[in-house]
């Protein structure tokens, strides 16, 4: 055994034995209004468990799809309508499977996430997380995730550390409710191979960006990490085991992964299917629990069929089936890179309208529009913000993405019409750059500017691709006496490493500060631009509230007690938080006790910025304050639209916004 495995072997033993036995809990609840609380955490009782497990009763018949250049190509031929491998002979495997064990490679934005929620609602199946980033993976061992995503913590303490046995005492109850302890069924490792070795179903999560250098820079999608996770994938996966695409790829993706695992396994059937992720950053666990679809490709061939049929169990844990789409491998690849470029044409098309609105002069105004059409059903309301351009790590990619695939399919008008999206994009963001310049005389010399807001929207600590990062480097351009940059959710450290980025000179890189607080960063300013539509910009108080406590109110929502006899499941116990919440009128992350005291983070927390305090600053923009800081005459550019306009002029400032017309 290499040292890798004993390592996975050693964090595999501190999970506990499975049992079968189901989670049930036999109680009789009154309605949540009869309820007030008083709870009893630790309270022993014997810890259980539910076995849950898919059969394929078929003979898996499928040998693995090849093309020219895999060792073995005779036994295969490719599905005209799905372009997906079917099988040609070989049928004498009958194999029996239970999802025991399921494994994500890749703990970035979306592996870690998806993996805890799907390790959530599945109790009885073992999620092992992997990465080759150690100080990541430390990081998602600690108190500290990574990521910033409300209510993740707690979807991961439940997991990853297991709760405890909980009699739960509600007057009105016939009897104490027991909550049996949970045990741990979600574990983050660098420990790949293992991990591959045991799982039966394995997600590919890793970073696909547009690729920089070589054949397709600028706009094409660079899968080398999705290639080099399948040859780790290929090369120590179990017979059987269903390979997902997560990550969002070029169509045609699975026909790649195919032909890797053919290459290194010819004699192996592996099913491989898409299953692109919708989440948006800033409200991952909400999305992720109440999703508006599952989307799941597979090959049109029974043993497709039938690893769609499996995926969609564990999904089916918690998501009604009428939101689990089945389609085709390609279908589905391609579905996803088509949902951003709508979304994006969305916001585009209301930046477009922005620019008529501001040139217009007779007082149109963007935000009304968009009410306007957004209330015909046909269109609806949401994507019709009109704000300095979107950014972010996807919209761009896989625009770029599916123009490429036009492209190479010698379409050159659709290639231009999506990249029509992008380009507007761009104009947006420079218009709004020009503007600030202009109304500052032309020079941004001797002048401060503040920026607010860095991340590419509210809600997250993703610093990556963030429209803000253009516009410094625009701003810098102009030679300013200094650029100073608040964000109440990103780290300095990540903002510092994106500025780094954008290839200014040191001059100008000395120019720019990162501040820790919006008083430090308006003081003395010429202009302040907001960026990110953070509700603490918003220039009205905005009250302080717990933040988990908001979480859970608003994440899990109050959703229907399960009746005597049902099996508790992870949404009931939600239910119940929520219950216990409302009653007590204490907002609390834990209300009913199950979860287990975190450990002290000690220095595995990881000593960068991986590892560090990532809550947001809370405290609201005082405009008030702000006007007495600033120097004359008080230039904001609201960006995100997101300022209140009469009583900023009220205040004295000047205000310019997207798409609206000139205050003072
Ligand atoms: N970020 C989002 O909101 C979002 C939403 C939907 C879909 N997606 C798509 O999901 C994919 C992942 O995005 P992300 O934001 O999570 O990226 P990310 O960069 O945050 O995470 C990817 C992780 O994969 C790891 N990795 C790379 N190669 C590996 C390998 N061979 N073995 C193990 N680990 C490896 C990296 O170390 C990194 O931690 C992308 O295709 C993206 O387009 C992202
Ligand atoms: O009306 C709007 C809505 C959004 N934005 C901007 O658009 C960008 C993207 O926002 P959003 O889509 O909310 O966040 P992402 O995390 O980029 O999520 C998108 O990209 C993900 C990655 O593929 C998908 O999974 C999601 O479904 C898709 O919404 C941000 O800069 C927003 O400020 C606007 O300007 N106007």
């Amino acid at each position: 055994m290499d040292n890798s495995s004993e390592q996975f072997e050693a964090a595999r033993a501190s999970l506990p034995v499975l049992q079968n036995n189901n989670n049930k809990l036999t109680r009789s609840l009154p309605s949540a209004q009869s309820l007030a609380t008083t709870v009893s955490p630790g309270v022993s009782t014997p810890s259980s468990w539910r076995a849950n497990s898919w059969t394929k009763g078929t003979p898996d018949t499928s040998p693995p799809s090849s093309r020219s250049g895999s060792p073995d190509n005779s036994k295969v031929k490719y599905s005209a309508e799905d372009g997906a491998a079917t099988e040609l002979s070989n049928g004498d495997a009958h194999v029996t499977k239970a999802t025991r064990s399921i494994c994500f490679i890749g703990a970035g934005f979306v592996g870690g996430p998806t993996a805890a929620i799907i390790a959530l609602h599945n109790p009885d199946i073992t999620v092992n997380v992997v990465d080759l980033n150690e100080q990541r993976v430390a990081a998602w061992n600690s108190t500290y995730l990574p990521i910033h995503e409300t209510g993740l913590l707690k979807v991961v303490r439940t997991a990853r550390d297991g709760t405890l046995d909980t009699v739960v005492s509600l007057p009105g109850l016939a009897e104490p409710v027991e909550l049996k302890a949970r045990q741990p069924n979600l574990v983050f490792s660098t420990n790949v191979v293992p991990a591959i070795a045991e799982a039966d179903i394995i997600f590919i999560c890793v970073n696909t960006p547009t690729k920089t250098y070589g054949v397709g820079a600028g706009s094409m999608a660079d899968i080398s990490a999705i290639e080099s996770a399948t040859r780790t994938v290929a090369q120590n996966a179990k017979e059987g085991a269903i390979i997902v695409e997560k990550s969002t790829v070029p169509c045609g993706t699975a026909r790649v992964i195919q032909d890797i695992l053919c290459y290194y396994r010819p004699e192996t059937s592996f099913e491989v299917l898409s299953n692109p992720e919708f989440l948006a950053e800033g409200t991952a666990v909400e999305n992720l629990m109440h999703p508006d679809r599952i989307l799941i490709g597979s090959a049109q061939t029974l043993t497709g069929l039938e690893a769609a049929a499996a995926l969609k169990k564990v999904y089916g844990a918690w998501v009604p089936d009428e939101r689990i789409v089945t389609v085709n491998t390609f279908s589905s690849e391609l579905a996803k890179l088509v949902a951003n470029a709508v979304l994006a044409q969305r916001i585009s098309n209301m930046n477009a309208v922005s620019a008529i609105c501001e040139e217009f002069g007779l007082g149109a105004d963007v935000d009304d529009v968009s009410l306007a059409i957004g209330k015909d059903s046909r269109v609806g309301p949401k994507f019709l913000q009109a704000g300095v351009g979107f950014g972010g790590s996807c919209f761009e990619k896989d625009i770029l993405n599916l123009a490429y695939l036009a492209t190479e399919l010698h379409l050159d008008v659709v290639a231009d019409y999506w990249l029509g999206v992008l380009r507007m994009n761009e104009y947006q963001r420079q218009r709004y750059s020009r503007k600030i310049v202009r109304e500052l005389n032309g020079s941004l010399r001797g002048k401060k500017i503040a920026v607010l807001g860095f991340a590419f929207k509210d809600g997250t600590n993703d610093t990556r691709n963030s429209i803000a990062v253009h516009i410094i480097k625009d701003l810098a351009e102009e030679m300013p006496l200094d650029i100073t940059i608040f964000d109440p959710g990103c780290a300095s450290a990540d903002i510092l490493d994106e500025i780094q980025k954008i290839g200014l000179s040191q001059i100008q890189l000395e120019r720019i500060r990162i501040c820790t607080g919006w008083r430090d960063a308006v003081q003395d300013a010429s202009a302040v631009c907001v960026l990110t539509p953070w509700k603490q910009f918003r220039g009205c108080q905005v009250g302080r509230t717990t933040k988990v406590a908001a979480k859970s109110a608003k994440t899990f929502g109050l959703s229907v007690i399960p009746s005597a006899g049902e099996t508790i499941t992870e949404m009931d116990i939600l239910a119940l938080e929520d219950v216990a919440m409302q009653q007590t009128g204490i907002l609390s992350e834990d209300p009913l006790g199950r979860l287990r005291p975190l450990s002290p983070c000690s220095k595995e927390c990881g000593d960068g910025k991986l590892g560090e305090d990532i809550e947001f600053d809370e405290e609201t923009v005082d405009w008030v304050e702000v006007a007495g800081m600033m120097r004359e005459p008080r230039w904001v550019f609201d960006g995100r639209n997101v300022v209140d306009l009469l009583e900023l002029k009220g205040l004295g400032f000047r205000v310019r916004s997207i798409g609206k017309v000139p205050v003072s």
